[in-house]
């Protein structure tokens, strides 16, 4: 293709994100555009069909953005190329939604025409705000009983402040509005500038590992084109490579012969050091570079922490390959070595919230076969020694002796959450039971208001979003932001097991609430800690006090002859199964204790 031909490609190109509050329709109006624009048969077509993981369809979230060409004839009778990339909604995983803004030229936005503008929408319209990205409002959900398109209409312009008068009116589910969305994309999007005869530079904006071809970049070209043959640099890391293949998801890979100013795509270069590409960086060719990296991305600081631990000691160097393969896939996890006197050695993690967490977890467990041990989520804290010096705590077992101490902060949120009328009693007395600091309530419209609290991030990890939803029948939606770190009165709980302190389960809780969740741990304990043939002690300690204990009896009757059944079958499975159940235990000195104890903490009330 000659210069003139890939400018005329050029004006050809629309590159979009499609941004929304959780379950608006962003995947299901992703799954229309791929359809009504042929880019899979019918009878390739499932649901949800960006949502590539297992993890995604089961749960029937998206946890990794994905960006896929499209090939659109418009009603001018021209071909257009579009590059969607399809982000997550959920607020653990706002980190891939701004990288794949920084991707796009535009942005679709979608509001669930029954549900009305709510935190994330607010969130996730600012960031693609910022990134200067052209708007396009779209109500989905038009087909809904409940739905009053009108009112959403002017919620969008009141409460985000952007022009809806001519939103495009749609149902996913239905097909309805989609020829219109296309349409507007073509027209309302603007084509991506970037000289094509200027050095290259490209950004990385996600990146997996293939067992094949190596690491896998996705990039969005600036300016430059970028052929196979080319010899490369990454501007930040250094690293140099020669490129073996590039091309394009639509949706599964397509190789092509270049990746030119505009495209977004992928690139491999037989890359095997995974430190080499990191997303943020910039690509450019090594014969004539470019005279400056592209702005990479702020990098994430974790929310919250977790012990990893194998439950077979030996799969230690298992699990760190495993974490670094994902950290490659999720630039916003995080990792170091620690040791643990009951765990042995592991890692403390960090996550954006307790979904990423859980995420995590099982895809270490499902896609790199891992047992594992995760402790219970902390914050970290900043404590403030007597001789003047402020310590991190990510682990609450590293917190120092009571007497070294002299303050302790704890990381605080701004919460934003938004609420039909009805429920504003409801939400303030629950933010005020998780030590809440009320700031403004502004109505959104006559019957919905944004409440803002200040609220300790650790209030709000564990179970406020839970607490949120069931006291609001599900009305309520949240957004928050770290505010900053603010004293308080905290308190380590130590957990003993039969007299021995088990590091692992230590927790920092605020001194009110310190005798109650101490009482709930223990009890909880004792119900999940299997029998053994003695008593054991369960112990909650603030230093050497004791302030709460309950006791596992010994059981009388072997249990285990329960298993000597006359059938062969039924015996081998019943063994089957105790090994299964074993694998997520860890032996604790003479105590068994299973991966459920280590969350028990989170449970902050009786069931
Ligand atoms: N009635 C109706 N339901 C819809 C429509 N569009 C989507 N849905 C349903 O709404 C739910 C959420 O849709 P998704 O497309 O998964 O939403 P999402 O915004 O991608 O959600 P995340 O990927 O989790 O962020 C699904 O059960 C869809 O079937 C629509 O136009 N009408």
């Amino acid at each position: 293709m000659n210069i003139e031909e890939m400018q005329a490609r050029q004006k050809h190109i629309r590159n979009f994100s499609i941004v929304a509050h959780i379950d608006h329709g962003k995947s299901t109006i992703s799954d229309r555009i791929l359809e009504a624009t042929h880019t899979v048969t019918e009878r390739e077509m499932q649901d949800q069909l960006l949502d590539t993981m297992d993890l995604e369809r089961e749960r029937g979230i998206t946890i990794k953005m994905n960006a896929v060409e499209v090939h659109y004839r418009a009603n001018d009778g021209e071909d257009y190329i579009f590059h969607l990339v399809d982000t997550p909604g959920h607020v653990d995983f706002s980190y891939e939604v701004s990288r794949s803004l920084a991707a796009a030229d535009g942005a679709i936005l979608v509001v669930d025409a029954a549900q009305g503008v709510e935190a994330q929408t607010l969130a996730n319209v600012y960031l693609a705000i910022e990134n200067d990205l052209e708007i396009l409002p779209v109500i989905n959900k038009i087909d809904l009983p409940a739905a009053d398109p009108e009112a959403v209409r002017k919620e969008i312009e009141d409460v985000i402040g952007i022009d809806a008068s001519d939103a495009v009116l749609a149902s996913a589910k239905k097909g309805i509005g989609i020829p219109e969305l296309l349409e507007k994309i073509v027209k309302d999007i603007p084509a991506p500038e970037g000289e094509l005869e200027a050095p290259l530079q490209a950004l990385i904006f996600d990146s997996a590992y293939d067992s094949y071809k190596g690491v896998i970049l996705t990039i969005r070209v600036k300016t430059g084109v970028l052929q196979p043959g080319d010899k490369i640099k990454f501007m930040n890391s250094g690293a140099e490579y020669e490129v073996t293949e590039v091309g394009v998801n639509s949706p599964t890979p397509i190789k092509r012969d270049f990746l030119m100013a505009g495209d977004i795509g992928y690139v491999a270069a037989s890359i095997k050091n995974i430190r080499d590409a990191r997303p943020g960086d910039t690509i450019t060719h090594l014969k004539r570079p470019a005279a400056k990296p592209l702005p990479g991305y702020q990098p994430m600081t974790p929310m919250v922490y977790s012990g990893l631990y194998p439950t077979d000691n030996a799969k230690y160097n298992d699990l760190r390959d495993a974490l670094e393969k994902l950290q490659l896939n999720d630039a916003s996890l995080e990792f170091e070595p620690e040791t643990s006197q009951a765990l042995g050695f592991g890692f403390r993690t960090g996550f954006l919230g307790l979904l990423h967490m859980d995420v995590i977890q099982e895809r270490l467990e499902r896609e790199f076969d891992l047992d594992l041990i995760t402790t219970a989520p902390s914050v970290t804290y900043h404590a403030y020694t007597t001789d003047g010096e402020m310590v991190e705590v990510a682990n609450p077992s590293e917190l120092p002796d009571v007497s070294e101490i002299k303050s302790i902060e704890e990381p605080f949120v701004h919460a934003q959450i938004m609420v039909p009328n009805d429920y504003v009693g409801a939400v303030m007395e629950l933010a005020q039971s998780k030590r809440g600091e009320f700031d403004t309530m502004d109505y959104l419209d006559e019957n919905r208001v944004n409440v803002k609290y200040y609220m300790p991030l650790s209030e709000i990890i564990f179970d406020f979003f839970d607490k949120l939803k069931s006291s609001t029948r599900g009305y309520a939606s949240l957004d928050y932001e770290i505010s900053g770190y603010r004293q308080s009165e905290l308190v380590k709980i130590d957990i003993l097991l039969n007299g021995d302190k088990v590091d692992a389960l230590s927790f920092i809780v605020h001194r009110d609430f310190a005798q109650e969740r101490s009482r709930v741990i223990t009890k909880k304990l004792k119900e999940i800690i299997p029998r053994r043939n003695f008593e054991i002690p369960v112990q909650a300690a603030i230093g050497s006090k004791i302030v709460a204990r309950s006791t596992i009896k010994a059981y009388r009757k072997d249990v285990t002859s329960r298993i000597h059944t006359g059938d062969p079958d039924r015996r081998a499975k019943l063994l089957d199964k105790q090994k299964r159940g074993k694998k997520r235990m860890k032996a604790v000195g003479t105590v068994e204790v299973p991966q459920e104890a280590f969350m028990a903490v989170l449970k902050t009330d009786e069931e």
